[in-house]
């Protein structure tokens, strides 16, 4: 058992009381390796910026759990060096399974989430219920989920959104006891989140995506007064990326994202957490493409893993200051 508080790292509660006082939300930046993880810590010192490092269970098994862990550790350590302390939460993504939450615990996790939005409601509760009473012995905070977005969902996939209930999110936190819930309103993951059809085109050809369900959001935030609530599948699919990766031999066709107005917008309300890993995955893979192409003699991948990197730095740091709000909240 090794506890999180020894590592360095912070959970999410003090975070999410000071955001939604301050009316601005702590970026989730996903990671599954180096050069991500030090794209973001470099962003988020540089802007003084708390951060919540995400681990999904994709990227366990990609990296390894331990380095993974290691990585972490390093990475409250390399904040340091770099000249400011911030506060970092190294957070489950979609945890499937009691186990999975359990052996994160174990291993040094603040954070977990348990999605149990695809099963029945009662079963959801239960699930999410036992993984707070386990993670709680430990002050590990947990993120449990109502409504499905449309997508893909660690192998769920969802043709349509379903949507969150309000109805259903008092009795939820009251009988699961978690610290957040991520809600459905209309966010997708991936860095395709909405059919061309489901948009409006505009002269030049760009897609505006439907708006969200802001609605929704508020009769959330009436039923839970300063609950903190998650936005899960909250890039932007910014077009200079998809262009670059199409220019330099990619094939991505009709991506499109949450356009970052209403991201802002949300970021101002309950929602303290948001999530955002398709954007980095899009810059990073339109600067490797971008420099292949223009210096094929180049075969050392410090050659191109180096800009990609200093792309994401630019890319998360844009999102602090311009997007969540949270500069200066470290
Ligand atoms: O929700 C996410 C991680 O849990 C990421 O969402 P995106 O695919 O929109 O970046
Ligand atoms: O929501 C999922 C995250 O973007 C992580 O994706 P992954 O399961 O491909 O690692
Ligand atoms: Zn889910
Ligand atoms: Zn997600």
């Amino acid at each position: 058992m090794i506890s999180y508080k020894e590592l360095g790292l912070v959970n999410t509660r003090e975070l999410f009381k000071k955001a939604m006082e301050g009316k601005y939300a702590i970026p989730a930046y996903n990671f599954n390796n180096m050069e991500q993880l030090q794209a973001i810590i470099q962003a988020c010192v540089e802007t003084r910026s708390p951060v919540i490092l995400q681990v999904s269970k994709g990227a366990r098994e990609y990296a390894n759990p331990t380095l993974l862990r290691h990585m972490a550790r390093g990475a409250v350590e390399y904040a340091r060096e770099l000249g400011y302390e911030i506060p970092i939460v190294l957070h489950l993504d979609h945890g499937d399974s009691y186990e999975l939450c359990k052996s994160c615990v174990d291993m040094g996790f603040s954070s977990v989430m348990i999605d149990g939005s695809h099963l029945p409601y009662e079963e959801n509760v239960e699930l999410t219920r036992k993984v707070v009473e386990y993670a709680h012995k430990y002050d590990v905070t947990v993120e449990g989920e109502l409504g499905v977005l449309a997508g893909i969902e660690e192998h769920v996939s969802s043709e349509k959104t379903i949507y969150t209930d309000p109805n259903q999110v008092e009795d939820f936190v009251k009988r699961t006891g978690v610290d957040s819930l991520a809600i459905a309103i209309g966010t997708s993951h991936g860095a395709v989140k909405f059919k061309p059809e489901q948009c409006t085109r505009l002269p030049d050809g760009r897609l505006v995506p439907p708006p969200l369900r802001f609605d929704i959001l508020e009769e959330i935030e009436r039923r839970l007064p300063g609950f903190p609530i998650v936005l899960h599948g909250s890039s932007s699919v910014p077009p200079q990326y998809v262009e670059m990766i199409n220019k330099y031999g990619g094939k991505l066709k009709d991506a499109v994202g949450i356009p970052e107005d209403q991201l802002r917008k949300a970021a101002r309300s309950a929602v303290c957490k948001i999530n955002i890993d398709s954007d980095g995955r899009l810059a990073m893979t339109a600067m490797i493409r971008k420099v292949l192409h223009e210096q094929p003699e180049v075969f050392d991948p410090r050659k191109y893993l180096g800009p990609a990197r200093a792309e994401l730095k630019e890319l998360y740091k844009h999102k602090i200051i311009n997007v969540l709000g949270s500069e200066g909240k470290a």
